[in-house]
């Protein structure tokens, strides 16, 4: 059996190799055949990768400044992919896993002292990590819950200087609320006060009624104290409550549906006046009509940024590489243009890494020369998860809503802060406002409890392994490495074991956990690490900060000791928001656009 299965995997291997091989046969034949014009394309703006940040940015600038053109490249595939499948909440898990639409990034095991036993080594096993590699980015094929984190969150960023004020909670909920397209029926004043309704991102309450057996996790947890909250984005967080999610009419809603759609309806000649059939379209020549649009290239994936080598200790962007339809291209910007890369928490430093922006014994042990010496790839934040799940013996009368197209299974959301000992959290722990852990609630085949640590202390960081753009970077998670993380997520377990102690869930349905036998801490510290798991919230890579306090980028989101270059996504993020990161890198982006217009009119 095991030989029939690998007799066919090479065989479809082989079949792979001999695919490819025509295929390059082809575009070589191509080349003698004909001999193609290279054109320098020049685009004022040169977006590399169109995630969440990168199609809000697209549309931002398009709209904002006037006669500019942008050149957008993306990886993955383009929107056409993403059918209703992929549109469908309750298909996301399977959706997060698609290979044709995930970069397959797997982490490094660690190997590191137990936290309880600190002459004990203990095991991280690497881990599948999910990046959305299409149109959308992860916003495409992530799971659409809409949190923001906290106020502190934001007010810690702009605490670091007072040029960072901009990127303080009022300014950011300015944008928030500039980007969102809320469509909660008949909103409170209160609610009105932290919500915008004309952006073009929407959001969502819940379509469906819980299944009955969550109505009772959320009736256990109110009798344990945990006070009901109808908006995580509101004055508080903490509590437990319904998610909105980034949906319209219940589907998927991407970045790319709200805001590159519209960018690409933003499609002009200027000067006006003249025909534009003259030239290549990008051409910037005097007698020649430029068009304003947006220019968006799928399955582009970029390799490097192209500097001015007539002014090398300057490290000015001029363009950027990049692999498409089989061969190398170059695109370049125009003078007052910009590169900026909206490549996600993993890429956007592995593509600095590879111009020869980073650590520089990194980028030595590559062969990559040192252009500028940044700690890039380190300051790594996520948010770990790990769950516990029980047998339910009493079949749950209205347990659809994992089948039911407009739900991701991810409707109960709860925020508390847990204890630090690792005991079962109290009432004081309920109330407190600066909660650190987020908890969701599922049910299919069993109850599922999760908890994820949002205010995570242990730092990890990537590094690249090769210096072919092809070949992933190494990540090192570090989850649980400081002791206050593995406490506090012991301590969010063993409140889930509770609430699966108490009745009605024990009684009337029978719930029977799996971790129910007596635990040391020791042996909570094997459960946690081997059960570990992300919620996809990479971040924090290329650190937004003073240079001096380890930033990559200033509060511009410009590289420091470099010229027309920025990046923009949730890398810049100097520590992690306690919240789901998609609103947030919309915000950095939406932010980043008023940045990059201002600096663009200021250009003589
Ligand atoms: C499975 C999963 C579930 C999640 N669930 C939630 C959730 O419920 N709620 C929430 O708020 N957040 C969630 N997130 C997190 C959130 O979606 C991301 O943090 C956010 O979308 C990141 O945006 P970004 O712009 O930084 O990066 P991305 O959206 O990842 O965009 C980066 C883009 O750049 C492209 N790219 C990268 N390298 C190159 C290159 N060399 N050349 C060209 N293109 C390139 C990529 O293909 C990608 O499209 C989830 C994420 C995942 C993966």
């Amino acid at each position: 059996m095991a030989l029939d299965l690998k007799t066919k995997l090479d065989k479809e291997l082989k079949d792979d190799a001999e695919i490819r091989n025509l295929w390059l046969e082809g575009i070589h034949n191509r080349d003698h055949r004909q001999t193609f014009k290279k054109i320098n394309e020049f685009y004022d703006f040169i977006i590399v990768g169109a995630g969440t940040a990168g199609c809000v940015l697209a549309r931002e600038l398009i709209y904002n400044i006037p006669n500019i053109n942008i050149l957008v490249l993306e990886a993955g595939p383009p929107n056409i992919q993403v059918n209703d499948i992929m549109r469908s909440p309750c298909a996301y898990p399977s959706v997060s896993r698609t290979i044709e639409t995930d970069w397959g990034y797997y982490t490094e095991n660690q190997k590191m002292p137990g936290i309880v036993d600190p002459t004990k080594e203990v095991l991280n096993k690497g881990i599948n990590y999910s990046r959305g590699k299409v149109i959308g980015g992860c916003s495409t094929v992530n799971a659409m819950i809409y949190t923001r984190g906290q106020k502190a969150d934001y007010d810690l960023w702009a605490a670091q200087g007072p040029e960072y004020k901009i990127w303080d909670y009022d300014h950011c909920l300015e944008a928030y609320k500039a980007v969102e397209n809320n469509t909660r029926k008949s909103p409170d004043e209160e609610f009105k006060k932290y919500h915008g309704f004309n952006g073009l991102l929407y959001v969502q309450d819940g379509q469906n009624d819980f299944d009955d057996i969550i109505k009772d996790v959320i009736k256990v947890v109110k009798n344990l104290g945990i006070p009901y909250n109808n908006d995580f984005n509101g004055v508080r967080q903490n509590g437990v409550g319904r998610y909105q999610h980034t949906m319209k009419d219940g589907k998927r809603f991407s970045l790319a549906d709200g805001y590159l759609t519209d960018a690409l309806k933003k499609v002009e000649t200027y000067p006006p006046s003249k025909p534009f059939d003259i030239g290549s379209p990008h051409g910037l020549s005097d007698n020649a009509a430029k068009f304003v649009a947006v220019n968006v290239k799928s399955f582009a994936h970029m390799l490097n940024i192209i500097w001015d080598e007539e002014k090398k200790d300057e490290n000015v962007a001029i363009g950027v590489k990049y692999f498409y339809d089989g061969r190398v291209h170059k695109s370049f910007i125009a003078p007052k243009g910009e590169v900026i890369i909206c490549g996600g928490a993993f890429n956007s430093p592995q593509i600095l890494m590879l111009s020869g922006i980073g650590p520089k014994n990194n980028l030595e042990e590559n062969n990559i020369k040192v252009r500028k010496e940044l700690p890039v790839g380190r300051n790594l934040f996520d948010h770990p998860s790990c769950c516990i799940t029980a047998k339910v013996s009493v079949p749950n009368s209205t347990s659809t809503s994992q089948l039911h197209y407009s739900s991701s299974g991810l409707e109960l959301g709860m925020f508390y802060k847990g204890d630090i000992k690792g005991k079962v959290p109290s009432q004081e722990h309920f109330l407190d406002e600066r909660p650190d852990i987020q908890f969701h609630g599922k049910k299919n085949d069993v109850l599922t409890l999760v908890s994820t640590l949002n205010l995570p202390s242990s730092v990890g960081h990537l590094e690249l392994r090769s210096s072919n753009p092809f070949i992933h970077p190494k990540i090192f998670l570090n989850y649980y490495e400081k002791p206050d993380d593995l406490y506090l997520m012991m301590s969010s377990l063993k409140l889930s074991r509770e609430i699966f102690k108490q009745p009605p869930l024990s009684t009337v349905w029978g719930v029977e956990s799996d971790v129910d036998k007596e635990m040391s801490d020791e042996d909570w510290e094997h459960y946690i690490r081997k059960k570990a798991f992300s919620s996809s919230h990479a971040c924090g890579t290329v650190k937004m900060a003073p240079e001096s306090k380890g930033g990559c980028v200033n509060h511009r989101l410009q590289v420091y000791g470099t010229k027309n270059l920025r990046v923009v996504d949730a890398s810049i993020f100097p520590t992690i928001p306690a919240g789901n990161l998609n609103a947030p890198t919309a915000v950095v982006a939406w932010k980043a656009s008023r940045l990059i217009e201002e600096d663009y009119k200021n250009k003589a």
